[in-house]
């Protein structure tokens, strides 16, 4: 690392060279005045409250015909913290009890909940401190009758470099303009990075002090993939980095004319091209990649990094915003996955010599059943919504399966008792992460709707080889001919029963097993959005004959070394003559 780079998160990729811009933040004085009428200072509270809604609907409205729902959400989020009426209420206390200026008892009081929101375990929830500053913020410009943007007009590509980049300042900011985000704070979910990503501009966040390294005007690049910024460039760093963007621009341009594209082999074989995703804020990457469903929604996600477990209500709002988004296509959301090493520390789970081949996901939930059937109901209820489709993990055995099904029923009696809607044929797939599973693959298919296959367990477990421990990491191979013979036979016993099968193990991305993969007759595969494209890209170009004889061939070796010298071999003469 060079003395002139500076070390942050990547939150968006691509590479932006220009000016830096410096984003003044605006810093009010705030004075305590005590001589004041209670009822007068709650007057001026209100009605500037009354002008940042005025204003903030309007930017909502913007913001939703330029750039789209997701940050116009922000917005929409901003005006939930400003008719929050115990955040009115704490402020007006103030002002009774205390005789003190509204703009006195709105900093005291926003800073105590901005306290409180940064001292939370949710990553998450901490940064949506920000928004409870950005529209105090706003509250406060209009109680001292200050405007809300101090910075001028943007003329110039420019990259904009801020402490904090609030969403009330990226609305204030004119877009075309801006080619580049750099900021001090913030980490992959801040909005300086949403917003980043959902623009398409290179971002990089976390930066601790880009603002006191940088003049405006001073050169700047942006290395979003690496999360790298660059001070004033030498012409050897300026030339490396042009070339970097250019190669990147060249393979994005190539990929994007792919977003709308279906995904058909060269010979007419359609396969589905999912997205897995964590949480409901994945969606719009999902969305914005092109993904063809969602083929592994890890629902544990909305269980982490809290004190309680998410009520009904809550995951439901979660997987109806998520049916709702793929506006028909398919969701897989997988049942509670926890245990292993996922924790959650409310559940208070025992400690175990072996947490791997423990206490976990499927054999955890048909214990507590409560807790299962509460996310059943709720994955029922967004059912409406879309196209939702269940998928258990780590089945072993088929009575597991059967017994899922059995608290199934029971959820879906429950709701048709209260007049609950949902849709009755909803389809159940299991995870064949367990080689027992794969193995006696027939017998689940007789009764599965589908299967996804979970190479990131199923390789482990078939190699007897823990998936996190760097030391064995040797033996964790995807190529080994016992994975691709599990692979098979998990894929010939879905089609014999005419079941579709996917997969959702991070083998899905890797481009020297898609192809073997496809000849192997996979239905669907599912990988992180940013995998997508490159994906798509890969198996256009590909045979389906041709992969299915690679397939076969490489059944027939003895080694992942092999398999793999023999994919590379055909693969590139494959795409060299056909694409
Ligand atoms: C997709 C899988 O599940 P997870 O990585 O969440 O265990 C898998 O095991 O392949
Ligand atoms: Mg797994």
């Amino acid at each position: 690392m060079q003395a002139n780079e500076v070390q942050g998160i990547a939150a968006s990729p691509g590479i932006a060279i220009a000016k830096a811009y410096v984003m003044q933040e605006k810093t009010f004085e705030v004075t305590r005045k005590q001589d004041i009428s209670a009822e007068q200072e709650m007057m001026r509270l209100r009605e500037a409250i009354q002008q940042s809604r005025a204003e903030l609907e309007q930017i909502f409205h913007n913001a939703l015909e330029e750039f789209g729902e997701d940050q116009a959400g922000i917005f929409e989020g901003h005006l939930f913290v400003l008719q929050d009426p115990e955040w009115l209420r704490s402020i007006e206390e103030k002002i009774a009890e205390e005789s003190v200026n509204a703009e006195f008892a709105l900093d005291q009081v926003t800073k105590e909940l901005i306290q409180l929101f940064r001292s939370m375990k949710n990553a998450y929830m901490r940064e949506r401190s920000i928004d409870i500053q950005d529209v105090s913020r706003r509250v406060m410009g209009h109680l001292l009758g200050a405007s809300g943007q101090v910075d001028s007009p943007l003329e110039e590509p420019v990259i904009v470099i801020a402490h904090d980049l609030t969403p009330s300042d990226t609305a204030g900011l004119d877009v075309k303009y801006v080619v580049g985000i750099a900021a001090d704070i913030g980490g992959r979910t801040s909005h300086s990075a949403i917003m980043a990503r959902s623009m398409g501009i290179p971002a990089v966040v976390g930066l601790q002090n880009i603002t006191g390294r940088i003049n405006g005007q001073t050169m700047v690049i942006i290395d979003g993939m690496d999360g790298k910024v660059i001070v004033n460039p030498s012409p050897e760093q300026l030339a490396y980095y042009e070339e970097k963007r250019d190669i990147y621009r060249d393979k994005q341009e190539g990929l994007t004319k792919l977003i709308n594209e279906p995904t058909i082999m060269a010979d007419g074989r359609r396969v589905e091209l999912a997205a897995n995703i964590g949480t409901p804020d994945d969606l719009e990457g999902a969305i914005r990649n092109g993904a063809e469903g969602i083929g592994l929604f890890r629902s544990e996600f909305l269980y982490m990094n809290r004190e309680s477990m998410p009520d009904e209500e809550e995951q439901f709002q979660a997987y109806r915003k998520v049916a709702e988004g793929m506006d028909g296509k398919p969701v897989i959301i997988r049942t509670l996955d926890i245990g292993g090493d996922k924790e959650l520390p409310y559940l208070q789970l025992p400690k175990e010599q072996n947490p791997f081949l423990g206490y976990r996901a499927i054999r955890l939930c048909l214990d507590r059943q409560e807790m299962f059937k509460t996310q059943l109901r709720a994955i029922l209820r967004a059912s409406r919504y879309g196209l939702v489709k269940i998928m258990y993990p780590m089945i072993a055995a088929l009575e597991e399966f059967r017994q899922a099904n059995q608290i199934l029923a029971e959820a879906k009696e429950e709701l048709s008792r209260e007049n609950i809607a949902f849709h009755p044929d909803i389809e159940v797939g299991i995870m064949i992460e367990i080689p027992a599973a794969a193995l006696a693959a027939d017998a689940l298919a007789k009764e599965a709707d589908f299967f996804s296959i979970g190479t990131n367990d199923l390789i482990q477990y078939t190699m007897a080889c823990d998936r996190m421990n760097e030391r064995i990491s040797y033996l964790y191979q995807p190529f080994h001919p016992a994975v691709l013979r599990l692979i098979r036979m998990v894929i010939d016993a879905a089609h014999r029963k005419g079941k579709w099968v996917g997969m959702c193990g991070e083998m899905a991305a890797d481009k020297m097993a898609v192809p073997i993969l496809m000849g192997l007759g996979l239905d669907e595969i599912s990988m992180g959005a940013s995998s997508i494209l490159p994906a798509r890209q890969l198996i256009r170009q590909l045979n389906y004959g041709q992969m299915k004889e690679l397939a076969d061939k490489a059944l027939e070796l003895e080694s992942s070394e092999q398999i793999r010298q023999l994919i590379q071999e055909k693969v590139a003469v494959i795409r060299r003559t056909d694409g």
